[in-house]
């Protein structure tokens, strides 16, 4: 049995306004229980423009749900007009930035070395980088889904040093089961998770590999969410489309019960 807390968060993409959002964080929260955060933890990430009004709710409730953001700059400051920076993020007590979704490299054309830079932007101030990596389908099709994932990992953790790579949390999400309903089996979800691993131990050591948490997203919801966790390689869950439905979400977090 892994030492390492699972870790569901729900990524809500470009979906609820900053009020929309004090409702939907009041409706998890309500729903949660003191329980369920007992080993798991339990993260969303909300737009940029959310993450004040949610950083006001969990604090002043004192809620046990940590959040983070979609994206991070790989600069601190400067010329750089729409970007929000680390130590932005950092003061809005965020604990998790997402680099690298696939949504970022197809739309926004983040290769390996501006991931890269903003892993080490997110370690500058503190933040824990959710890297998400994974394979399109002519990829799969093609039976390289392991090679093109560990390539993206050997990308992003270029120069990363052990201290800051041993906090990571990476995502494993095959592009072709996002939003499609589409779910990798859990056979193919460990194929991948577990080779990401086995690249962890040999860029940096086992004990180290065996610290990291490896989520798997892709079209997960409650009655997925069982089969994917049973992996030994999975670690959690980087959910979408069921994350803004608060029953399915807290579905996701109690996937002990499903
Ligand atoms: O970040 C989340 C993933 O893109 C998964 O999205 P999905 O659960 O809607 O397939």
């Amino acid at each position: 049995m892994s030492s390492r807390t699972p870790i569901m968060a729900g990524n809500w993409k470009m979906n609820l306004n900053h009020l929309e959002a004090i409702a939907q964080v009041q409706k998890l929260a309500f729903a949660l229980t003191d329980k369920d955060y007992e080993g798991t933890d339990v993260v969303v990430l909300p737009p940029f423009t959310d993450l004040r009004s949610v950083q006001t709710l969990v604090d002043g409730d004192k809620l046990k749900i940590t959040y983070g953001s979609q994206d991070i700059s790989a600069h601190d400051s400067g010329a750089r007009t729409g970007e929000v920076s680390g130590p932005m993020l950092a003061k809005l007590n965020c604990t998790f930035a997402v680099i690298g979704h696939s949504e970022r490299r197809q739309y926004h054309g983040e290769d390996e070395a501006v991931c890269n830079a903003k892993v080490k932007a997110a370690h500058r101030h503190g933040i824990t980088p959710i890297l998400c990596v994974g394979e399109g389908l002519e990829v799969r099709k093609a039976g390289n889904q392991v090679a093109h994932t560990l390539a993206q990992v050997d990308g992003a953790l270029e120069g990363v040093a052990a201290e800051d790579a041993e906090t990571i949390v990476i995502a494993y999400e095959p592009v072709w089961a996002i939003g499609t309903g589409e779910v990798a089996t859990p056979e193919d979800a460990q194929e991948v998770c577990g080779a990401i691993r086995g690249r962890l131990a040999e860029l940096y050591s086992q004990e180290l590999a065996d610290k990291v948490r490896i989520q798997y997203g892709g079209s997960v919801k409650g009655g997925n969410v069982a089969a994917i966790m049973a992996q030994p390689d999975v670690d959690g869950a980087l959910v979408g489309g069921a994350a803004l439905d608060v029953d399915e979400f807290v579905k996701i977090v109690r996937f002990r019960d499903q």
